[in-house]
């Protein structure tokens, strides 16, 4: 990777060799570095105040074992992760993630974009995330009960409404923070906005499960109008995955006058010329948590199709809206050209980096409209900051009183983005303006608090 500031290029590549195996971790911050090269020339007391070199550096890494006992009495032992990587402007607040994939790396690439995601939201969150390499598939809901004990067990240690407050990702949904919630007030007695995420009968904010999916929309509708002078009404959209994001994402695309028309899961994926149930989806993969071709069989009109290596899949289907929903660097240059050819308008991200830099190149320079993760995404964990202002009031908001403040948040991204792009004569770049207006704030609360971390 080639920075123009020799202070980046220093900092990038020492953090390259101490790290090289962490391949999703070093992504991530190469495109935050690249945004950051006209800031870092402009503001020579970046480099005097360290920042760029502590902000790379997780302020603590806690790893554990989680050990748990299977429906068949056998002791299964996984691992667990908690990045707190930034607390300049508040609390470590982030998802929790439960898959086969979940590597250090993972947790700190995850970590690193929460970071400026949520400086975005211009909430009081800092930026942290945690998981475990533990497989949910297949599993009853006992022994998921067990292992999410087991977890909280280690993790109650590190966290605390003021300290770092997880919440949900890939495969943390309701029910495991559930348990998670129920394990720790069993060990620290204490009834506490320590999770977001919770259900509405013990904290829970309304419109939490919802937001991520719908800030996503809101963000796509503002930046259309912004920058295309259009919007979702009469477009065809393509979306990815079939969980919390992408099911929300959906019912919006459907509210704001779109038609959206595929999703996938890890298995396979669905094109649906009628436009997607999203109440059969629902059913299919929230309440009886089963494969997409439950929804085929119960869908006349809905093609199924199975995974295959190198296909495009969702990406193969001519749309004018893309939002990639399921995982990182699911949208790779050649399904990019793929979306550029079909004439695609669009692409707004609801996964965590689910393009590769390629494939953002490539969408940049055909014109498309492209809305980073960081920024579109970031309607989740504003909500869960307000179910977090909820919780310290003990008082609940009504859905429509959430509703309207996460609009208010995500129009608002656009324009910060647009705004700090433009000051450095990057107009209409939502990439650059999330990273620089992400970083901003917390630099300046960085240098403030002095040499802290
Ligand atoms: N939940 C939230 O509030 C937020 C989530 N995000 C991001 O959104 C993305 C989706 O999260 P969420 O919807 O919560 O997670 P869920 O676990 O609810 O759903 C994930 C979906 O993506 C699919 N998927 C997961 N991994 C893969 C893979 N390797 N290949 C193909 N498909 C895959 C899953 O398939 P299957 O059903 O087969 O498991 C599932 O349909 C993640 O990147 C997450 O970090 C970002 C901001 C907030
Ligand atoms: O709601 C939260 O705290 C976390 C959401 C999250 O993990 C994310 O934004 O990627």
């Amino acid at each position: 990777m080639k920075f123009e500031s020799s202070y980046l290029q220093r900092v990038y590549d020492g953090l390259e060799s101490r790290n090289a195996e962490q391949k999703e971790f070093l992504q991530a911050v190469a495109e935050v570095l690249e945004s950051l090269e006209p800031v870092v020339a402009a503001n020579p007391e970046l480099e005097r105040w360290g920042i760029i070199e502590r902000i790379v550096e997780p302020e603590r890494i806690i790893q554990f074992r989680v050990s748990w006992v299977d429906d068949n009495g056998k002791v299964q032992v996984n691992r667990g992760y908690r990045v707190q990587f930034n607390s300049a402007i508040g609390p470590y607040k982030g998802g929790l993630r439960l898959h086969p994939s979940v590597n250090l790396s993972v947790i700190k690439f995850l970590g690193f974009e929460q970071i400026f995601k949520n400086s975005l939201t211009t909430l009081p969150i800092g930026g942290g995330k945690g998981g475990s390499d533990f497989d949910p598939k297949g599993k009853s809901d006992m022994e998921i009960m067990r292992f999410c004990q087991a977890f909280m067990t280690e993790l109650e240690k590190h966290i605390g409404a003021d300290t770092d407050v997880p919440a949900g990702d890939i495969g943390v949904g309701g029910r495991e923070i559930g348990f998670m919630y129920g394990q720790y007030k069993r060990l620290r007695n204490e009834f506490t906005g320590v999770l977001t995420g919770k259900g509405l009968t013990y904290g829970g904010s309304l419109a939490r499960t919802e937001a991520t999916g719908y800030g996503l929309c809101y963000y796509t509708q503002e930046a259309l109008k912004s920058l295309r002078n259009t919007d979702f009404n009469g477009k065809t959209v393509a979306v990815s995955g079939a969980g919390n994001v992408a099911i929300y994402a959906i019912q919006k695309a459907y509210q704001l006058g779109g038609k959206p028309v595929t999703c996938s899961d890890s298995t396979g994926w669905i094109y649906d010329p009628e436009g997607i149930d999203v109440d059969l989806l629902k059913e299919v993969k929230e309440v009886k948590r089963a494969r997409l071709t439950e929804y085929a069989a119960a869908r006349p009109s809905a093609e199924y199709h199975e995974k295959k290596n190198g296909e495009h899949g969702v990406w193969s289907v001519k749309c004018d809206i893309a939002l990639p929903c399921a995982t990182q660097n699911e949208l790779d240059e050649n399904d990019a050209k793929m979306l550029i050819d079909n004439g695609v308008l669009a692409v707004c991200e609801g996964a965590n980096m689910p393009s590769t830099p390629a494939a953002i190149e490539a969408l940049k320079k055909a014109g498309v409209l492209f809305g980073p993760a960081k920024a579109a995404n970031a309607g989740g964990v504003a909500t869960s900051a307000l179910e977090m202002s909820q919780n310290s009031e003990r008082l609940h908001w009504t859905f429509e009183e959430v509703d309207e403040k996460l609009q208010h948040i995500m129009t608002g991204i656009v324009h910060n983005s647009l705004d700090a792009a433009a000051k450095y004569g990057l107009d209409g770049d939502l990439v650059a303006g999330a990273n620089i207006a992400g970083f901003e704030k917390v630099a300046d609360a960085m240098i403030a608090q002095g040499v802290a971390y």
